[in-house]
């Protein structure tokens, strides 16, 4: 198949996101928007606040992680408001969708809300009522993934965790995440939090790897027995660990277009890609916080085409990874077997 028609294929591919933070698709119109609505001042002594076309340029100047979360947590301020949960997750789905996004485990920050007064309920029932229109309206299925803010002293995580437990029970949340500044908040100071979670029945991941070295990816493993890590791409690092995940089928979920525009790497070819895919090492394709970093999955898809010229059978191999190793329900899927199945038979004609 040529690039093109590679190119084609992607679109079509049916996909599953499992690495997007909810408050990383605001979009910096919604962040205007919002503020109007709920008269939530944005700072007036940053040139990048000006106008919307100003803060998408400051955007492309990331220098770090935290120079972008800076205004991930400023950004986030605007969201007040059920609906405005619902808009946020809302607009994310719909645009997924149009990128044949079928299944989405998305991440999400309490503390980055309710450390404003905004109380729990509001946001999970927001995001309830958008995951409910997905379903729907597009037949896309989602799952939540509370996310601990590491920066946050482990003991206050904890009491967040508390707080996200009976979602657990009642079937709104999934999962439980580890984010926020990396270096400096290694995965085994959150270790009571984690152990609770997995006697509850929580789903367990971390971001590990993004920043700091393979350590915090083993710490994630073997401390908080995460059966998923977030970025992990530093795995090569660690040869004995890169073996294990590929034996306990641990998956890594990778964002190329987050990496290079938070300088993890200069350019998406630097990614281990090709070495996890000869190891065996289970692969997801994401998009992180797609309002920053200037793409959706379909571009991060894309950005890893162009970079490594991936076969048709490599890609269906990613996919089909991504849909065993998701945290929904056998009968899914199968169904989402089935239809990459049938869109492969399509595409491949
Ligand atoms: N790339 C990232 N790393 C850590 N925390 C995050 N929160 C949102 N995006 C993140
Ligand atoms: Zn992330």
């Amino acid at each position: 198949m040529c690039q093109h028609d590679l190119h084609q294929f992607l679109c079509a591919l049916p996909k599953v996101e499992q690495h997007i933070h909810l408050e990383g698709s605001l979009e910096p119109s919604l962040v205007f928007e919002l503020a109007k609505r709920n008269n939530t001042p944005l700072p007036t002594d940053d040139p990048a606040y000006r106008d919307i076309d100003s803060l998408s340029a400051r955007y492309r100047k990331f220098t770090s992680l935290d120079d972008f979360l800076h205004y991930y947590f400023i950004n986030m301020g605007t969201l007040i408001h059920e609906v405005d949960f619902e808009d946020l997750a809302y607009r994310y789905f719909q645009k997924a969708h149009s990128q044949r996004v079928i299944h989405a485990e998305v991440f999400f920050d309490p503390q980055a809300h309710t450390s404003r007064g905004v109380e729990f309920s509001t946001i999970v029932n927001g995001f309830k009522k958008a995951r409910q229109r997905a379903k729907e309206e597009f037949g896309l299925t989602s799952g939540l993934i509370v996310c601990l803010l590491r920066h946050i002293p482990p003991a206050d995580c904890h009491k967040a965790y508390i707080q996200a437990r009976p979602y657990l029970d009642s079937g709104e949340v999934t999962g439980l995440g580890l984010s926020s500044t990396e270096l400096g908040n290694p995965p085994h100071l959150f270790k009571s939090s984690y152990d609770d979670a997995k006697a509850a029945g929580f789903r367990l991941t971390a971001h590990a790897g993004e920043e700091a070295d393979v350590s915090y990816m083993r710490s994630a493993v073997e401390d908080l027995h995460c059966t998923r890590i977030d970025h992990g791409i530093k795995l090569p690092e660690d040869p004995d660990l890169l073996s294990q995940f590929a034996k306990e089928r641990i998956l890594v979920t990778l964002c190329p277009l987050s990496n290079v525009e938070l300088r993890c790497v200069k350019s998406v070819s630097e990614l281990p890609i090709r070495q996890y895919l000869q190891s065996g090492v289970p692969l997801s394709i994401n998009s992180d916080d797609p309002a920053y970093f200037g793409g959706y999955i379909q571009e991060n898809y894309c950005a890893v085409q162009e970079a490594f010229q991936l076969s048709v059978n490599d890609w269906q191999g990613i996919v089909q990874g991504s849909i065993e190793l998701s945290w929904c329900g056998q009968e899914r899927k199968e169904e989402m077997s089935k239809k990459l199945a049938g869109a492969m038979e399509i595409c491949v004609q």
